[in-house]
């Protein structure tokens, strides 16, 4: 009896305190909020035609990488503008034509609270996104059972509203700087323009050259080049569809280049296609003028392998249809050479370049792949060939009951080559041949899988 007084004391003063906890919190939030809502109205106003970065963030890092990424932009040239996601309405998504957005998960899989209104009022249906280009950078941390849960949320909602991805999703573990360096190379592709030097340089392993040889003598287009690199050290592992980065030489770096790996561990060597770039003066451009004219057979370079699930491929029974151009055949090859000595479900390889008396790149490596079964079929278009003139897209617009029998039976797409013209080209042809729901459902489920750049 004496005790109820006191137990009642304590439990006043625990409420007492819960609320204050819970008033502190909601406080700290709203002046968070607001004081980057101040910030980004204050960079927001003037240009409209800057480039919308928008963020959605529980603890902060969304949102400074929002700020790091809206910086680096502004350097580079472009105009850009920073703006709490949750406090636009869809319509002025769609107005800003193209944004990027630094998302977050917290909770088991859920937006950050910012996001909330956002979510309720605007994500249980689509909105009318059509005509928005987008990329999308989801931070998030694999030991949560549901990985980057809100970013893909986000991501399928931005699909069926009709944006368009620039880029697959890019995901970061636990603020893995690979990643974070991938999406600063989105960056400067997206936008033309190089992005300056990494924000979190990487440990690169030492390798050398070993072989070098030229794909496309003759061509009316810039040279290409397959590169060979052999480990000075120990030679990490990795699998089909992974990324090179290699370090540009320079004190401090000027930062580094990402290239689709085009060999397998069992081969030895980290084998690259570099097409040699061309400066507004005429002078070879920095990374593919070094690889290719500088850099001596023997000579040292800085490069790590980086892991890209978003374009692995499914296990060897699984129907694999192979879409590329040019120096996408890089991150292509891998796949089918990952199947050669086992068997498999079958590799359907459509390639697109610009002549085939000189762009045949491969060639004799494509016929023996095709002999010995590592690929069961192989089409390719010409586009500057007098007779026959085709891009990649047409042979999925002339193939178009192959490619339904193929995704039937479970094919999984990979698309590897440039951004511009070609994979924007090859989504809408096989839109048309699959129809856009399907697409969105191989897109949700990864079966269709794109490494473009
Ligand atoms: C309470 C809490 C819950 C989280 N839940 C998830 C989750 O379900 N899935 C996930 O991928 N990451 C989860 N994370 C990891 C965060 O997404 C990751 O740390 C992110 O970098 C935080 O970014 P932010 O500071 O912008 O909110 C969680 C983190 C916290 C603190």
């Amino acid at each position: 009896m004496t005790a109820d007084p006191i137990r009642w004391l304590w439990a006043a003063l625990a409420v007492g305190l819960w609320l204050l906890i819970v008033a502190g919190v909601a406080l700290s939030r709203a002046r968070a909020r607001r004081a980057a809502t101040l910030r980004a109205s204050s960079l927001a106003s003037a240009d409209d035609a800057s480039l919308l970065v928008a963020f959605a963030s529980q603890t902060g890092q969304a949102e400074e990488l929002a700020w790091m990424t809206a910086s680096s932009l502004s350097d580079a040239g472009v105009p850009a503008r920073v703006a709490l996601l949750g406090d636009l309405e869809p319509a002025e998504l769609k107005a800003a034509g193209r944004v990027l957005i630094v998302a977050s998960t917290t909770g088991e899989g859920d937006g950050p609270d910012a996001m909330s209104w956002f979510a309720r009022k605007h994500m249980t249906g689509p909105a009318d996104l059509s005509g928005l280009s987008y990329g999308l950078l989801a931070l998030g941390d694999r030991t949560y059972a549901d990985f980057c849960g809100f970013g893909r949320a986000l991501d399928s909602w931005l699909q069926r509203s009709g944006a368009t991805s620039l880029f697959n999703r890019i995901e970061v573990d636990n603020g893995d700087a690979g990643a974070i360096r991938h999406w600063q190379h989105q960056l400067g592709v997206v936008t033309g323009h190089a992005v300056q030097a990494d924000w979190t340089p990487p440990a690169y392993d030492c390798w050398r050259l070993a072989a070098r040889s030229h794909l496309n003598p003759g061509s009316p287009g810039g040279e290409a080049w397959l590169l060979a690199f052999e480990p000075v050290d120990h030679a990490p592992d990795w699998v089909a569809g992974d990324i090179a980065e290699i370090g540009l030489p320079g004190d401090p770096s000027p930062g580094s280049r990402e290239y689709s790996v085009a060999s397998l561990p069992s081969d030895g060597r980290v084998e690259f296609i570099v097409r040699l770039m061309t400066r507004p003066d005429g002078s070879p451009g920095l990374a593919s003028g070094w690889l290719i004219r500088d850099l001596a057979l023997g000579d040292p370079v800085a490069m790590r392998i980086r892991t890209n699930r978003g374009f692995h491929g499914p296990s060897p029974e699984t129907p694999l249809i192979l879409i590329g151009n040019g120096t996408g055949l890089a991150g292509l090859r891998a796949h089918w050479r990952a199947r050669a000595s086992q068997p498999h479900g079958g590799v359907w390889l459509m390639f697109g370049e610009r002549t085939s008396a000189h762009d045949a790149f491969l060639d004799a490596e494509l016929q023996t792949a095709l002999a010995s079964g590592a690929l069961t079929r192989l089409d390719r278009a010409f586009s500057r060939d007098a007779q026959d003139g085709r891009y990649v897209q047409q042979l999925i617009a002339q193939n178009t009951d192959e490619l339904v029998s193929w995704v039937g039976r479970g094919a999984v797409i990979l698309v590897c080559g440039s951004l511009e013209g070609m994979s924007t080209g090859v989504h809408a042809a096989l839109e048309s041949a699959l129809g856009t729901d399907r697409l969105l459902e191989l897109t949700e489920t990864g079966r269709y899988r794109r490494d473009v750049y």
